[in-house]
Order: C-alpha cells, then structure tokens, then sequence
C-alpha cells in the first residue's frame, strides 16, 4: 500500500438522471485535477426521487449509472465507487441498492447489495419504507484486496448504525472502509458523524463517506458533510453543507501508528 489522496463527494441528486449524472463528472473532475485516485460518489448519485419513479426508471437507471463509472474509471484513470444506484431484481418487481466499485481499466472489483432496509419513521414527519421497493441483500460486503490503495471495504447509508458489519469488515481486513449515504437532516445532525467517527476509532480504519446534501426533492432533505476520518477517528476533510468534495491522504504509515498506539483489535475477547 502506498499514500494517495482520495475524494468523498458531496451532491444534491434530484429525479433526473441525465442532470446527476453531469453534476458527479464535474465533481469528479474537481477531485482528480486535485490528485485524488480513489473517489466515492453518494448513495443515490445518479437518481434521487420518490421509490415510485426510482423503481420506473430502475432499468435505465441501473444500465446508464454502470457505463457511467466505467468511463469515469477510465477516463479520468482512477478507482471509483458509485455508492448506491437501483438494480432490478428478476422477478420481484423490487432492486437492490447496490454499491459498485470499478477499477481505472473499467473492471469490476467488487459489488454489493444493502443488507439493512431503513424503514423508520423519522420523528420530523416523513416516513421512510425502503423495503417497499428495495430487496435487502442477503451477502456481507466484500472487501477488496489492493496492493496499491490499501484493502477497501463497502458499506451503505444506513449499515453505519450496526457495527457488526464494520467489524466483518476489520476482520476481513479492511484498512479504508466506504460509508456512502443520503442521510436525512433529521438524524444527520445527532447521529452521522459520530458513527463515523466510531467505526473508524473501534476498528482502527479509514472511512470515507460521500454523502448527499440539501432538499433533494420535495420535503426530502439531506444533512451534508461527507467527510474522511483517519484511523484515529479525527476529521481530515468534511464537505460542509454545499455540493463539492471531501479529500484527504490516506497513509499506510498513519493505519500502522494508530493499530500500534490502540492495539484494541487484538485485544478482543468476543
Ligand atoms: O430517501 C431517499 O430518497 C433516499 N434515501 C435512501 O435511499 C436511503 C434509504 S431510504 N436512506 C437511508 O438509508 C438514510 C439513513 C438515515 O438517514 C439514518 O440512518 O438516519
């Protein structure tokens, strides 16, 4: 593993494709004329609208946001993940929200399906039934082994509340951990960075957690401040509240001070 930047972006996706789609190159662009290699987009990047139209659209969606991050890949030479786009799922009438992870050739390194549907009734008003047209998947997340960028763990939105799946991923190995999300204002504002911040402290990892900001559609509003957290827990970059993008370097040396400084992945006892 060798140091690198890597760039969480920040957008405000709305129900058009073709739009999100252009408002991520520019950002991606941003980021690697910054010297970013590793660059994540959020959960609903590429579609943010209400479940009837996402899962309309989800055919289109699914092809058009695939091509996409190849030629983003290989265009702009670097490893990139879309954070969480619609797959129809044969047969069920439902998608999967699946994260995808491409290499700068174009080739797929890793993929995977959220296991964890958020069906919550936020107490602002809205209500949220994910699993009304999402098929929870059934798969832990995989972690990518890579010589270069260190090993990359994935994970969506939601998945941030259970800490079981982020410690499969330390087990599995994972030294840069992605968390992609479309948090809601709501819960954003108590609850987001501090379980970032504990996922990286109690697992000693990277995380990098693009995220989805301002009203996206309707009443639907997101809280912003994607952010990298060092394997410490402290806040390298945080996005703020505006589109744009997150970076910050991501050094072997920084993961082997901090597992030596708190060894507490090897101090386990369940
Ligand atoms: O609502 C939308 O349009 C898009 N949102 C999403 O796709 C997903 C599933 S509904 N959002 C979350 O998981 C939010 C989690 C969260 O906010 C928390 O855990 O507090």
């Amino acid at each position: 593993m060798k140091s690198y930047l890597a760039a969480a972006i920040q957008m405000t996706s709305v129900p058009e494709l073709q739009k999100n789609l252009a408002q991520a190159e520019e950002f991606i662009d941003l980021a690697v004329r910054q010297g970013a290699e590793l660059v994540g987009l959020p959960e609903n990047f590429s579609f943010m609208g209400e479940e009837k139209d996402k899962l309309a659209q989800a055919d289109a969606i699914a092809q058009e946001t695939e091509t996409f991050l190849i030629k983003m890949a290989q265009r702009y030479q670097i490893t990139i993940l879309g954070g969480g786009f619609p797959v129809p799922v044969d047969g069920t009438g439902k998608v999967y929200n699946t994260a995808l992870l491409i290499d700068f050739n174009g080739q797929e390194l890793a993929r995977y399906h959220k296991v964890h549907l958020f069906d919550v009734n936020v107490p602002d008003g809205n209500t949220y039934q994910e699993s009304s047209t999402v098929m929870a998947g059934k798969l832990l997340p995989p972690v990518h082994f890579s010589e270069k960028l260190g090993n990359v763990g994935l994970s969506i939105c939601y998945d941030v509340r259970f800490p079981e799946l982020y410690r499969h991923l330390a087990d599995k190995g994972a030294d840069v951990v992605f968390v992609p999300a479309a948090f809601t204002a709501f819960t954003g504002k108590d609850h987001w960075q501090v379980l970032l911040q504990a996922r990286a402290i109690e697992n000693t990892y990277y995380v990098i957690a693009p995220a989805q900001t301002g009203t996206n559609y309707a009443r639907r509003q997101t809280h912003g401040h994607a952010m990298i957290i060092d394997p410490w827990g402290a806040i390298l970059a945080d996005a703020g509240d505006k589109p744009g993008v997150a970076i910050a370097e991501i050094k072997p040396t920084r993961l082997e001070q901090v597992r030596r400084q708190m060894p507490s992945l090897q101090h386990r006892v369940f």
